[in-house]
């Protein structure tokens, strides 16, 4: 409750930005926007069909020209295949009066050679009459030896062929048996098969059945829960109805001057003013949220959330923060984490950030706050470059009696590092702090410097750093959810400090990160003094930023 007063006290220019932003949105209407926009002409038509038209008769003009020339040459090709054809049919007239003339010579000689041919014929048959004679003696006596070698073949061949029936029908009985050994064979494994299929699919009706039945109660769980979930929802609207109805009441009752007072003339009237919750306030609570920082998505989950089953309903300022601080706390409540401690020594806690989020202060304040609860702490300087921070860091430990380990400027933050897990070992400490650079001009410089500190110290534990902790400057506002981007690539962020809620009005950039990254918040700094973190609180929170008060 302490923290509380100053968190609010703090963050009264983040609230009181909501604050008046409501009390206007309660007293005045709505906000109205006409946006138009005209449309180009297009003018390139006309004259791509003018230029296609001429185009057009050009092609014609040359057609002409050319079927004029083919023309002329057809004619020329006439004339000169019809010369052709005369100087063949008087050639072809001389050749056939040649050929008469060849043609009684050669019949005059083919009469002379049908003569001695005649004479040649004579001759040949008186010798063919007597050879034929002989062949026929030698014929008779070859047929006789061949019929004897044919009946002997045979023979030979009838027996072989015995022989060879005998041994076939050897095969085939044996093959006979083969195959009913084998049918026998088969039809065991097709009995053997389909008793194995029918146990498979009994196990897989069985399965099914399982599945389905655990479906069903799934099912019947989350509609359960779903249902209770709906119900205390709206057990809690109703509540909170009531609530604020007997506090109208109450106020309206307060505002009633008593007999006495009406008799001193002390009657003037309290009033509270209430405007109907309709889409045009709705709108404007929803400006007015993403004017706080927290962003259009948040805005817009929070305030329909706000919104349901309350339209119609009449509204005063009080009781919209109300509304939209339960709402906050219940974005939050998921997030809000403290930093956990594990039994390992030292848990290792990296912390990065951009220059000037505000890393230095917020390990000096852990490390205090750490120490004093009785927890041993070492601090390694790992921003080497800027001589600033390391005197920032040596103050802080100082004061708070932890040894901060440093490096000269320039020197590698990694070996830093690895000294320093060293040294927190020897000391049996439970946690080692180690500061880190927080230049982003140069990106891949960074990667390699963070991956390199990580490389080096799980040669000392595998699973170092425990926690990588992001600091964020919660007046930079909506650029904290790039840098959470950002730093996620480039590192393995386990969760987030916010710094400097206190003088600035974008504090509901803590509600966009909740929403959106989920990531854990650990703690929050509204100061520069060693007091000023506290571990993150949503309910108290959601009412400092809304001016709510408890
Ligand atoms: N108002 C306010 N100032 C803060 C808070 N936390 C840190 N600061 C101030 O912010 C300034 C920067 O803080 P540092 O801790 O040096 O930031 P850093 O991230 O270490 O910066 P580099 O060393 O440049 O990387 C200092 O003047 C701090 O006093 C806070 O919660 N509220």
């Amino acid at each position: 409750m302490a923290f509380f007063k100053k968190l609010k006290d703090r963050m009264f220019k983040s609230s009181s930005k909501i604050e008046e932003g409501l009390d206007a949105i309660v007293e005045d209407g709505g906000v109205e926007e006409d946006v138009s926009a005209s449309k180009p002409i297009d003018l390139a038509v006309s004259d791509a069909g003018q230029i296609q038209v001429q185009a057009q008769a050009a092609l014609d003009v040359q057609a002409v020209v050319v079927a004029e020339e083919e023309a002329r040459d057809a004619e020329r090709k006439g004339q000169a295949e019809a010369a052709h054809r005369e100087a063949e049919i008087s050639e072809r007239e001389a050749g056939a009066r040649a050929g008469a003339e060849h043609a009684e010579q050669v019949r005059i000689a083919a009469e002379k050679d049908a003569r001695q041919a005649a004479q040649v014929e004579a001759d040949r048959k008186t010798m063919q009459a007597a050879q034929s004679a002989a062949d026929a003696a030698e014929v008779a006596r070859l047929q006789a030896e061949r019929a004897a070698h044919e009946e002997a073949a045979r023979i030979v061949e009838s027996e072989r062929q015995a022989q060879e029936a005998k041994r076939a029908e050897a095969q085939r009985q044996a093959e006979a048996e083969r195959l009913k050994i084998a049918a026998r064979a088969a039809q065991q494994d097709r009995l053997a098969a389909d008793a194995l299929r029918a146990e498979d699919s009994k196990l897989e009706n069985e399965a099914r059945e399982a599945e389905l039945a655990r479906q069903a109660d799934v099912a019947a769980a989350e509609e359960t829960e779903r249902a209770s979930e709906q119900r205390q929802a709206e057990a809690a609207r109703r509540a909170e109805d009531v609530r604020l109805e007997v506090e109208r009441e109450a106020q309206e009752k307060a505002a009633k001057p008593g007999l006495i007072g009406r008799m001193l003339g002390r009657g003037e009237k309290k009033t509270v003013v209430r405007r109907e919750l309709d889409d045009d306030m709705l709108e404007r609570l929803e400006e007015l949220l993403i004017s706080a920082d927290m962003g259009v998505d948040t805005a817009l989950r929070v305030t329909s959330n706000m919104a349901e089953g309350r339209f119609g309903k009449r509204l005063s300022t009080q009781e919209i923060k109300e509304l939209l601080a339960a709402e906050i706390t219940r974005v939050m409540e998921p997030v809000a984490r403290p930093l956990p401690l594990y039994p390992t020594k030292p848990q290792v806690v990296l912390v990065v950030g951009v220059n000037g989020s505000g890393k230095t202060t917020t390990i000096g304040k852990l490390a205090s706050q750490f120490q004093a609860a009785g927890k041993k702490v070492v601090i390694a300087a790992g921003d080497t470059f800027r001589a600033a921070a390391v005197e920032q860091l040596q103050v802080w430990g100082d004061r708070a009696g932890v040894p901060v380990l440093t490096a000269p400027q320039g020197s590698d933050p990694a070996s830093l590092a690895y000294d320093a897990m060293e040294q927190a070992a020897r000391d049996g400490a439970d946690l080692l702090m180690i500061d880190t650079a927080g230049r982003l001009q140069n990106r891949a410089d960074l990667m390699e410097e963070l991956q390199k500190i990580v490389r080096v110290i799980r040669k000392k534990d595998p699973d170092a750093p425990h926690n990588t902790l992001l600091v964020l400057d919660a007046t930079t506002g909506q650029n904290a959810l790039s840098q959470v981007k950002t730093f996620q690539e480039l590192a393995d962020v386990t969760g987030l400090i916010m710094t400097k809620l206190d003088g600035t009005a974008k504090g509901g950039v803590l509600v966009a990160l909740a929403d959106k990254f989920g990531l854990p918040i650990h703690a929050i700094g509204v100061g520069e003094q060693i007091d000023d973190l506290a571990p993150f609180d949503p309910e108290d929170f959601a009412a400092a930023l809304t001016g709510l008060d408890r």
